[in-house]
């Protein structure tokens, strides 16, 4: 296992006084080792967790060439450009039925359901909208050997098709153009949505390895913290933290230790800093890691276990500090996130830096959240050399544009804006002032926060 200072040693630009939001990822991603148990779950309680082993494909999918409308099968190089086709149906085949084998000569046809698979030499799908029923043969022969279809009255059925409808191969779904046998359909690290689940079960994959959940403990600090029930006394303030930050872990599959509040005493901080290390993963806690009399998080952090205290450059959150514990008969010792206790700050920083760790640590292959241009609605001031989170309203123009605003205050104390936001406006280490109209990155919170 690296030391921190080796890790840090490898990171060009490395200055703890104030270092680059990307520098602190790339930190995050060389300090963090991906789990690697697995327990293997039915499809529905895979849901968001991440695959621990390549899955190749048992089959193909589809099966077997199909129909991919409602229509007519037929041979493709049948039909006629010059003027319209004529052809005799022969059956009905639905989606279900085993292929039609009958020889299909080139002036008939088989009704096809979507779905069905295709009859045999017949290349093309003629959908139902472009078809009519005719009475009779207009200009086909009818060949002989094949029964034709017969309506209720006991009349042949014939089709006319209008020259330039479709062209060979049309309205037909290719054996295996989703998934081909013995290919890679899924790879390790892919965070299972709803998606990748459907797809397994169109494999016919039940059960899937996966990676054990995170344990992650979680405590507020500060004597001036209450949990909800207290009584409000002067000087204090519910935890609203304990809320924001088990619920992005729950949203992230954590499974969460929530510890409730510790005060701002060493000894209790010692010892629920021990408890926590020694049942989770990785320990977040939120305050006490700035530079006030009380600030002792970081301290114990320091104390206890190796901590790297980084000036971020970044606002809010800059006092963020990260560190990890060797915990006495564990292989692996236990990742730190001493939070900033303002309760935007602590949300900022998690989304930023502790989630994309915590999605390392699950084995997830993609972990950044994908940011978005967006046109900002105001003047936005900013200094180059720190990264700025803002928290926006996106929403479009009447010609589809995205615009942005900020929702006013950004103290880093003001969560009701949080609320208000569907959106952090990320203004990077080297961006300067933003003017009206001036396209900025925003991370849409979509499902995160
Ligand atoms: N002299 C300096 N003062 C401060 C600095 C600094 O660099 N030099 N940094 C400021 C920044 S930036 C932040 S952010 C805060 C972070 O401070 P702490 O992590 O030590 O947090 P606290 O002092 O404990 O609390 C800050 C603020 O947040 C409220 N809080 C804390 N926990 C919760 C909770 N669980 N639920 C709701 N609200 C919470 C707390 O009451 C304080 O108002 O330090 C600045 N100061
Ligand atoms: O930058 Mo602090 O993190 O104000 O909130």
């Amino acid at each position: 296992m690296k030391t921190l200072d080796a890790i840090a040693a490898e990171l060009q630009g490395y200055d703890p006084q104030a270092l680059p939001a990307a520098t602190v990822g790339a930190f995050l991603h060389a300090l963090v080792e991906p789990l690697t148990e697995v327990e293997s779950l039915a499809l529905p309680q895979a849901l968001d967790r991440v695959l621990a082993q390549d899955v190749i494909s048992p089959i193909s999918v589809p099966p077997h060439d199909n129909a991919a409308m409602d229509g007519y099968a037929v041979h493709g190089e049948a039909l006629r450009t010059d003027g319209d086709t004529v052809l005799r149906v022969l059956g009905t085949c639905l989606a279900g039925q085993a292929r039609w084998r009958t020889p299909v000569p080139p002036d008939a046809c088989v009704r096809v359901m979507t779905g069905a698979v295709m009859p045999e030499g017949l290349d093309t799908v003629v959908p139902v909208e472009f078809v009519q029923p005719v009475p009779g043969p207009a200009t086909a022969s009818v060949a002989a050997g094949a029964a034709p279809q017969t309506t209720a009255n006991g009349a042949t059925e014939f089709i006319r098709i209008p020259p330039g409808v479709v062209r060979p191969g049309d309205h037909r779904r290719l054996c295996g153009e989703d998934l081909m046998a013995g290919q890679p359909a899924l790879l390790a690290g892919q965070r299972l949505g709803p998606a990748a689940l459907g797809l397994l079960a169109s494999l016919g994959i039940a059960e899937i390895p996966v990676v054990r959940r995170p344990r992650v403990a979680y405590f507020s600090t500060g004597d001036e913290i209450l949990s909800l029930g207290q009584a409000l006394r002067p000087g204090a303030v519910f935890d609203s933290n304990r809320y924001t930050v088990t619920g992005l872990l729950r949203r992230l599959g954590a499974d969460v230790i929530d510890m409730g509040v510790v005060p701002d005493d060493p000894a209790a901080l010692e010892q629920a800093f021990r408890e926590a290390a020694r049942l989770a993963d990785a320990v977040i806690t939120s305050g006490g890691v700035s530079m006030g009399e009380a600030d002792h998080t970081k301290a114990m952090m320091r104390r206890l276990g190796e901590v790297v205290f980084w000036r971020i450059a970044m606002r809010p959150g800059r006092p963020m500090a990260v560190g990890r514990l060797h915990v006495p008969g564990r292989d692996r010792p236990t990742l730190l996130f001493g939070l900033p206790g303002n309760p935007v700050a602590v949300m900022v920083t998690f989304v930023a830096f502790v989630r994309p760790a915590l999605l390392r640590l699950m084995g997830a292959r993609h972990t950044e959240a994908l940011l978005m241009r967006a046109r900002s609605a105001e003047v936005m001031r900013k200094k180059p050399g720190r990264t700025e989170y803002q928290r926006g309203i996106v929403s479009r123009d009447a010609d589809g544009t995205p615009w942005v605003r900020t929702t006013g205050n950004q103290g880093s104390g003001v969560l009701r804006s949080m609320v208000e936001a569907n959106a952090l406006i990320v203004l990077g280490h080297t961006q300067g002032s933003v003017a009206v109209g001036q396209e900025v990155d925003v991370m849409l919170f979509d499902g995160v926060i």
